[in-house]
């Protein structure tokens, strides 16, 4: 049955079977790993990751896709958890989670975010993204690509860009380069659970102008002397500061403010 490529779930499909070969490669399934894909369309990566794995979980958002896997796999082998993967509980499928997909472009930032809250049930993350995207999660600070993303990421995985992949592998063609990254979460998190929520925050007021300098974009944070305790020049942008320097903004922050 022919499927018509539906732009609003961001379907452009992996149809270049080295770009496949590559990926499972990568991902170097072993057949008791637990493991989901998120978006698994027409099956590109579905029935390779089959072949090696006993059990796969997908999340996938089409109603008609959803059938198409139904009838194609066997249940015992293949759950199709259909519904929108942004909503989706990733910790119900239980520990050690190795993610995998080729993501739909328009949602990849939300769902690295919402991923980013199971991370102690994840064994490793590995995404087919924009090429800018990937750009922006491993940028290092003092680049144009560093931003809050990357920060957000960093702190909690250690990501890697694997290889790059050209539209023609796809199909429909995307205007843009996509790449593979891998990520796997750090032993431990450069940020205690207790501090998320602050460092979210102070991270964003940061970021929210890059141009202007930290005395003003975290002025409802830190005072002139704040800075020179911190060993941090108030002159400096967000995107001068390395991550754990963010992590000692927040600890601080937080012992002034509860002391
Ligand atoms: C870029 S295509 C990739 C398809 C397939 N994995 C491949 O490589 O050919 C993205 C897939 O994600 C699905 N999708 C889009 N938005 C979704 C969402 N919010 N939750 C779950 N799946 C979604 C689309 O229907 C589509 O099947």
């Amino acid at each position: 049955m022919q499927h018509t490529p539906r732009r609003r779930f961001g379907q452009n499909f992996l149809v270049d079977s080295q770009t496949v070969t590559d990926i499972v490669h990568a991902l170097h399934p072993r057949r008791e790993d637990v493991m989901v894909e998120i978006g698994p369309g027409l099956g590109a990566l579905t029935q390779p990751l089959l072949q090696s794995l006993e059990h796969l979980h997908v999340v996938e958002i089409d109603r008609d896709i959803v059938k198409r896997l139904r009838n194609e796999f066997s249940a015992k082998r293949l759950t199709v958890h259909e519904g929108d993967a942004l909503e989706f509980d990733f910790s119900s499928l239980g520990e050690s989670l190795r993610v995998v997909g080729n993501l739909p472009y328009n949602i990849s930032t939300p769902l690295l975010f919402h991923l980013s809250r199971f991370t102690d049930h994840l064994r490793d993350m590995h995404f087919m993204l924009q090429k800018e995207v990937v750009a922006r999660m491993v940028a290092k600070p003092s680049t144009s690509d560093y931003g809050r993303l990357s920060v957000m990421l960093q702190c909690r995985f250690e990501m890697e860009q694997l290889f790059i992949v050209p539209p023609e592998c796809f199909h429909p063609p995307p205007k843009v380069q996509s790449a593979v990254v891998r990520m796997i979460p750090l032993k431990k998190p450069l940020i205690e659970a207790s501090q998320e929520k602050l460092f979210a925050e102070i991270v964003s007021a940061a970021f929210s102008q890059r141009r202007k300098i930290l005395r003003n974009t975290l002025r409802d944070y830190l005072t002139g002397e704040d800075y020179l305790k911190l060993g941090i020049d108030s002159n400096l942008r967000a995107e001068n500061l390395s991550i754990t320097q963010y992590v000692a903004i927040t600890n601080y922050f937080n012992r002034v403010r509860s002391g």
